[in-house]
């Protein structure tokens, strides 16, 4: 059996990746909230109990749901493997003075539980954590800097820096440094989790890339066709690339479609504006319709032909989703001011469970009114303290496994 089928936004889900918020929440300050691309600073054990509900809620409709952390503490198959991740988590954390990446090198070594090892490495290390000689910097920024090593604050929304796409994974080359840095966990789970490592999983991107893209953009419409979105992180560079990859390995998909959404922190990703909730229905932020272009990329004999698509979004949802008709659900149910105000709290960001069943947050009240009056199903959850990072139920999950529909 595939560990990996994912040919829909919709399908029953069965499998899904999560992480749960740890210590790296807490190492969250003031001066580097932009740096590590947060707003705000959650409360950890209320984002905890929230993400808890949020997995709860998962479990209770039968799916299975696998932690992040988890699979990369069971990837470090051995002694080898260990000391290999922990050379190359400490060049990509930039430890550039010698005496402190060897000190870190035998800090890391010595511990023997592989779990608390990868909390670790995902909670950053401080230096008050640490009891290094201060004047052994060179470099001021280093003896200024709060950390050795910086925590990874985004590693709860588990839909970007890796996807699940088809049979395949899309292992993301991420827009910034402090998210590229999260795709060693699924470098290390596709080549060493028993799981994930024998199956022959198809490599779809490549986190060493010259151009970055980011799974927020990467959506499945159909067995046929993926979306992907042009944005603040991924570049149409990249969806060339990314096409040119699922073309090859011929899963069946023979359209990608690129919506452009311009380059805004406010909706950083394509799934931030746009998520499909049914077989014809979908979420869209009114203030992405009028500047959105899309462009098709086909391979036509080993060449990609990309177009500019000249029509309206439900048109080209029609035509390339082949249905008669599409309604899109717009957030703020027509209301400039809440939709503005329930996207920035990811009130189109919706996780489909099943064809027409979504978990949203419960703080999007008048978009949730107006998907549950268009016949959705929906699934609430509470979000006060996990939308500080700004993503939403999409965000905060990776399927690996959805029923084919
Ligand atoms: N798919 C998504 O939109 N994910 C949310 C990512 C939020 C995170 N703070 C970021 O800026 O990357």
């Amino acid at each position: 059996m595939n560990e990996i089928n994912v040919y829909s936004e919709i399908g029953k889900l069965k499998t899904v990746l999560l992480h749960r918020p740890g210590r790296e929440l807490e190492n969250l300050t003031p001066d580097y909230l932009d740096e590590l691309l947060f707003d705000d600073i959650p409360y950890l054990k209320q984002a905890q109990v929230e993400h808890d509900n949020f997995a709860n809620l998962l479990r209770s409709k039968g799916i299975e749901v696998l932690y992040l952390e988890n699979l990369a503490a069971e990837s470090l198959i051995n002694e080898e493997v260990k000391e290999q991740f922990i050379d190359q988590f400490l060049y990509e954390a930039k430890i550039k003075d010698d005496h402190n990446r060897k000190l870190l090198k035998d800090f890391f070594l010595n511990i023997s539980d592989m779990q608390k090892l990868i909390d670790l490495t995902m909670a950053g290390i401080s230096k008050s954590d640490l009891d290094f000689e201060e004047d052994s910097f060179s470099d001021k920024k280093e003896r200024d800097n709060l950390f050795f090593v910086a925590p990874m604050p985004n590693l709860y929304f588990t839909r970007d820096n890796f996807s699940s796409i088809g049979k395949g994974i899309s292992l993301n080359k991420m827009n910034s440094e402090t998210r590229n840095r999260e795709t060693i966990y699924g470098q290390y789970i596709f080549d060493f989790h028993p799981r994930f490592s024998k199956k022959d999983i198809p490599r779809l991107y490549d986190r060493r890339a010259k151009t970055s893209i980011e799974g927020g953009d990467q959506l499945i419409l159909s067995k046929e066709v993926i979306a992907v979105g042009v944005s603040e992180r991924t570049m149409l560079q990249s969806v060339k690339d990314f096409a040119q990859n699922i073309f090859r390995e011929d899963m069946g998909f023979k359209k990608i479609l690129a919506f452009d959404i311009g380059e805004h922190r406010k909706f950083m990703h394509l799934d931030t504006v746009f998520t499909m909730v049914d077989y014809n229905k979908f979420t869209v932020h009114p203030e992405i319709e009028d500047e959105l272009k899309v462009y098709s990329i086909i391979d036509n004999d080993g060449v990609l032909e990309t177009s500019e698509e000249l029509d309206s979004l439900e048109n080209i949802l029609c035509k390339f989703l082949n249905l008669e008709e599409v309604i899109l659900l717009r957030c703020g149910a027509g209301c400039d001011v809440t939709a503005a105000r329930e996207q920035w709290n990811d009130a189109s960001n919706t996780l489909a469970i099943a064809p027409g069943e979504v978990i949203v947050y419960d703080r999007n009240p008048v978009t949730n009114e107006h998907l549950k009056k268009a016949g959705i199903k929906l699934n609430y959850i509470p979000g006060s303290e996990l939308v500080r990072g700004r993503g939403g139920p999409r965000c905060m999950s990776m399927p690996l496994f959805r029923e084919d529909i």
